[in-house]
C-alpha cells in the first residue's frame, strides 16, 4: 500500500510504502492527511525571510551545543542542558509531521518531569545526574523493584531518556557513515532494534515500525538538520556521535553502580 507523505523540506508529496498488515497501527485517515499538526509548524517557514533564520531549527546550536554543556570538567552532567537537547530533538521531529506525534509527546513528557524537579524546592539536588540519583535515593524516591508511589522519579525518567539517547547514538553513527542512496528508516530501525525496542511493548514496537516508514529520504533529512552541505552535516555528526555516546556512558556507569539500570 502507498500513502503520500508530506515532504517535509520542500512540503512536496512524495510516496511512502506500507505494507498492508501493519495498516491498523497507523493514526485515523484524517490526521494522517494533516502531515504535520498545526501547533508545530515547520521550522523554516515564517512569514519573512528574518524570521525563517531565527525560528529554523538547526542541530548545531540546538542539540550539539546542548549536550556539549551538558558535561561539566569534573563530567557531571548537568540535567537542565541534558534536557534542552533533548527539546532541540523533539523540536526537529515535530517537524517531520504528526506521524511523529506519539513519540515526541511522550519525550516532552518525560522532560516536563525533568523541569519540574529543577524547579521545585529541591531544585538544586536536580541540578545533575549525579546529585539527583544521590538525592532520590538517599530520601528512598525511587521506586526500585515494582512501580509504587514513586511512578515519575527524576532517576526512572532519566533512565527512559537515556535508553533512547543510546538509540540516537547508534541512529547518528549509521547515518555519518551511510551512502546517498541508503534508506533512513532502516538505519533508524537497525539502531532501534539494537537498542530501546528490547524496552518496549510489542504494540510501541510496531507503532514506532510504522512511523519509520515516514521519515523522510537521506538527502532531505540532512537539510532538516539544517548544519549545511552534506560533507559539513558529516562532518557535525563526527562531533556528536562521540559526545552523546560520552553522556551515555557516564549515565550508564553511574546507574550499573547503584543498580538503576532496570527501574520499572
Ligand atoms: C527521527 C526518527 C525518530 C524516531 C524515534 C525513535 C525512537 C522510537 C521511540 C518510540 C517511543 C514511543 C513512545 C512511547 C514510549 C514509552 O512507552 C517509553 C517508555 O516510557 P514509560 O516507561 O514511561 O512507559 N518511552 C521511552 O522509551 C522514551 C522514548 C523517548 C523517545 C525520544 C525520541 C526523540 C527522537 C528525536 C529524534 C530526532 C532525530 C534527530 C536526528 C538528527
Amino acid at each position: 500500500m502507498f500513502l503520500y507523505c508530506l515532504d517535509s523540506l520542500t512540503s512536496s508529496l512524495y510516496p511512502m510504502c506500507i505494507p498492508q498488515s501493519s495498516m491498523m497501527f497507523l493514526p485515523p485517515m484524517d490526521t494522517r492527511m494533516q502531515l504535520r499538526p498545526t501547533s508545530c509548524p515547520a521550522p523554516w517557514i515564517g512569514n519573512t525571510e528574518a524570521e525563517n533564520l531565527q525560528t529554523q531549527f538547526c542541530l548545531k546550536k540546538e542539540v550539539l551545543e546542548s549536550f556539549k554543556s551538558c558535561l561539566s570538567p569534573e563530567k557531571e552532567i548537568y540535567i537542565e542542558h541534558y534536557v534542552s537537547g533533548w527539546r532541540g530533538l523533539v523540536k526537529l521531529l515535530n517537524s517531520l509531521g504528526s506521524l511523529f506525534g506519539f513519540i515526541s509527546k511522550d519525550a516532552v513528557s518525560k522532560t516536563q518531569i525533568l523541569m519540574n524537579f529543577l524547579k521545585s524546592e529541591n531544585g538544586p539536588h536536580y541540578a545533575t545526574v549525579q546529585s539527583m540519583v544521590k538525592f532520590e535515593l538517599d530520601n528512598k524516591l525511587v521506586d526500585v523493584d515494582k512501580k509504587g508511589i514513586y511512578p515519575e522519579s527524576g532517576c526512572r525518567t532519566l533512565l527512559r531518556l537515556h535508553r533512547a539517547l543510546r538509540w540516537l547514538q547508534l541512529f547518528l553513527e549509521r547515518l555519518r557513515t551511510s551512502k546517498e542512496d541508503d534508506k533512513t528508516s532502516v538505519m533508524c530501525r537497525d539502531a532501534y532494534n539494537e537498542s530501546l525496542a528490547q524496552h518496549h511493548t510489542w504494540l510501541i514496537r510496531k507503532s514506532a515500525g510504522m512511523a519509520f516508514y515516514g521519515l523522510p529520504v537521506r538527502p532531505a533529512f540532512f537539510e532538516v538538520m539544517n548544519v549545511g552541505t552534506p560533507e559539513q552535516v558529516v562532518d557535525v555528526l563526527g562531533k556528536a556521535v562521540p559526545l552523546l555516546y560520552e553522556v551515555y556512558q557516564i549515565t550508564e556507569e553511574l546507574y550499573q553502580k547503584h543498580n538503576l539500570l532496570d527501574l520499572p
